[in-house]
C-alpha cells in the first residue's frame, strides 16, 4: 500500500472514496443581442462513497444526473470545485499519468480505437503507451482474444467492425496494462442480446477471477441485475440510494407480477391481500403483489382454488422503481 499517504489512513479500505466531492460549471447563455448571462450547474454536489477493491458497482440515474462528470473526476479529466477524491490512494486531477497506469476506461459511446487501422494496431499501440512489459502484454492479449473471441477480428480495420464487435475490441483495449479499477460508461449500448451476454460473461470473469473493481454506468438495468450486488443511484449530483438492488425495490416500493393462465375465461381471482389483480384478458390473468414479498404463498393459494394451467413471475421494471423513489422524495 506505498500509496497510500498519511491522510488516507482513515479510509485504507475504500479504493475509491469520496468525501462531499463537488463539480460545478460555469454556464454563459446568449440573452441578447450582446448580453449574457452567467449560471452555475451543479453537476455534483457533495457527493461521498467509498468502493472496496474487488467490488462491482452499479453506478445509475437519469440523463444529466452526474454520472459522467464522476467518472471524469475519477479518471482526472476533470478537477472537482470542491471535497476530497483519492482512487488507489492517487489524487487523480493531480497525477492523472501516474494513476492511467492503474485503471482502465471503457465509454461505451466512444471509441479509444484507432478507426482505420487493423484492431491489433490499436493494442500494440496501447504496449508502447503503457511500457507494459512484454510477456505481460502477450499473456492478456492471448486472454482477452480467447474470452471476447477477437482472433478473427485483430487484422480487421476498426471501422469494419460491428458495434458488439468494437465493444469488446475497447474493453480488451482498456485491460491490456493490466487495470485494478475498471470504469465502464454503458458498455452494452446498442448491442444485440447475444452481444450483450458476452460482454457481461467477460465482467464477470474479470471480476472474479482477477478482482478488478469495477464501476459501471448504464440505463440497461439488466446489467446491474445480472453483474452488480450493490448499487448506487445519483440524481442531481447527489446520492439518492446505495445498497443492494432487492433493497431499492422496498425503496420504490416496488411490485412484482405474477402472470396466470387458467384453463378457462373466469371473474378476477379473489388473491389474498395486499396482491391485486390489475389486468385481465381471456384466460390469463396479471396480478400485482410487493417484489419483496415471497411468490411460493400466493401461488400456493391460488392454485389450491383455481384452475391453473401455467404461471410465471415478471420482475418489476427497475427504472419505474426508481422514477417512483425520485417522485417520493421530492413529495417529502
Ligand atoms: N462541460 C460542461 N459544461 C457545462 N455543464 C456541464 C458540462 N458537463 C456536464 N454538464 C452538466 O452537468 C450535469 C451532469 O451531467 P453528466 O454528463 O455528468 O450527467 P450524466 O448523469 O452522465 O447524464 P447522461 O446519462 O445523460 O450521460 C448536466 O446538467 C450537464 O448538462
Amino acid at each position: 500500500m506505498d500509496d497510500v499517504r498519511d491522510d488516507d489512513v482513515i479510509h485504507r479500505d475504500d479504493f475509491i472514496r469520496l468525501d462531499g466531492v463537488e463539480k460545478v460549471f460555469e454556464v454563459r447563455r446568449k440573452t441578447g443581442f450582446l448580453r449574457r448571462e452567467r449560471r452555475e450547474v451543479r453537476a455534483v454536489d457533495g457527493l461521498s462513497f467509498g468502493v472496496a477493491r474487488g467490488e462491482m458497482v452499479g453506478y445509475i440515474g437519469p440523463n444529466g444526473a452526474g454520472k459522467s462528470t464522476t467518472i471524469k473526476m475519477l479518471t482526472g479529466i476533470l478537477t472537482p470545485s470542491g471535497g476530497r477524491l483519492r482512487v488507489a490512494g492517487i489524487d487523480p486531477s493531480r497525477e492523472r499519468t501516474r494513476l492511467a497506469r492503474r485503471i482502465g476506461v471503457v465509454f461505451g459511446q466512444r471509441t479509444t480505437l484507432w478507426w482505420d487501422l487493423p484492431l491489433i494496431d490499436s493494442y500494440r499501440l496501447a504496449h508502447r503507451m503503457y511500457r507494459i512489459p512484454d510477456a505481460r502484454y502477450r499473456a492478456n492479449l492471448d486472454r482477452c482474444v480467447e474470452l471476447l473471441e477477437l482472433g478473427a477480428l485483430l487484422d480487421v480495420p476498426v471501422r469494419q467492425l460491428s458495434l458488439g464487435q468494437r465493444m469488446r475490441g475497447d474493453i480488451a483495449a482498456a485491460l491490456l496494462h493490466d487495470p485494478e479499477v475498471l470504469y465502464l460508461d454503458e458498455p452494452t449500448i446498442g448491442l444485440d442480446v447475444v452481444s450483450k451476454a458476452k460482454v457481461r460473461g467477460f465482467l464477470r470473469e474479470l471480476n472474479t477471477e482477477r478482482g478488478t473493481t469495477v464501476l459501471l454506468t448504464t440505463h440497461d438495468l439488466q446489467d446491474i441485475e445480472q453483474l452488480c450486488s450493490r448499487v448506487m443511484v445519483i440524481d442531481h449530483g447527489r446520492l439518492m440510494y446505495d445498497g443492494p438492488l432487492a433493497g431499492l425495490h422496498e425503496v420504490g416500493e416496488s411490485e412484482r407480477t405474477l402472470v396466470v393462465d387458467l384453463e378457462r375465461e373466469l371473474p378476477p381471482i379473489d388473491a389474498p391481500a395486499p396482491a391485486r389483480v390489475v389486468r385481465v384478458e381471456g384466460p390469463r390473468q396479471w396480478l400485482a403483489f410487493p417484489a419483496s414479498a415471497s411468490a411460493a404463498g400466493l401461488v400456493a393459494a391460488i392454485a389450491a382454488a383455481y384452475p391453473l394451467v401455467d404461471l410465471s413471475v415478471r420482475e418489476p421494471d427497475i427504472e419505474a422503481v426508481i422514477a417512483k423513489m425520485y417522485a417520493e422524495r421530492a413529495g417529502a
